[in-house]
């Protein structure tokens, strides 16, 4: 099967260094809906890795998380397409879970759920640590220049780290080839 994982915060929609706390600070960056609708339609399932601290932080809790996911998922069905698992991580960075970005428990989680193999297996992300986690089970690391992805570019890559302008960017490529 055609799977692609997605980190959300900065790749589907605009990150801020203030967490986004509510469904209206949810918003989709531009194209990322329709690249996923097309990657959808196309036959891809589009599964999404996110990392969640805010819960653990008490800046908003799961109800309006699984609101902003509903949304996501309403706005791609809205253009024909459907989303897949959504799995995040609600812990904080010293709780010492294995879900939480650079670790790559969320992707063996997905890759479970759909029982694909992780190897080459796209993970796209704007962070180093979305970038390390797919590294770490031998996933495609693929960084996109949204969100912190212009600021993550700066830093030391995983080798063969992909790079593309945005969402769109990559739905094009690999719906077209
Ligand atoms: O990019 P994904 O994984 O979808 O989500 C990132 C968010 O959970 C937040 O992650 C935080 O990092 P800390 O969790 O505080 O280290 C900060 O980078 C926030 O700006 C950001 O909104
Ligand atoms: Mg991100
Ligand atoms: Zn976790």
């Amino acid at each position: 099967m055609k799977l692609l994982i997605l980190d959300r915060d900065g790749v589907i929609n605009y990150d801020s260094d203030a967490y986004i706390k509510s469904v209206e600070e949810w918003i989709p960056l531009p194209g990322s809906i329709e690249a996923i609708a097309q990657l959808s339609k196309a036959g891809w399932t589009v599964a999404v890795a996110t990392n969640q601290s805010g819960i653990a932080r008490g800046y908003y809790d799961i109800a309006t998380l699984d609101a902003m996911h509903e949304r996501l998922r309403s706005l791609v069905a809205e253009q024909g397409g459907e989303v897949g698992l959504i799995v995040y991580c609600p812990h904080g960075p010293d709780e010492g879970c294995d879900c939480r970005k650079p670790k790559p428990g969320m992707l063996k989680n997905i890759a479970a759920h759909y029982n694909v193999s992780l190897t080459n297996l796209w993970f796209v992300g704007d962070s180093l640590g979305d970038l390390e986690a797919a590294k770490a089970v031998d996933s495609q690391p693929v960084l996109v220049k949204t969100g912190k992805g212009e600021k993550t570019l700066g830093k030391s890559l995983p080798v063969g780290t992909l790079i593309f302008d945005d969402l769109a960017a990559i739905a094009a490529e690999l719906i077209n080839n």
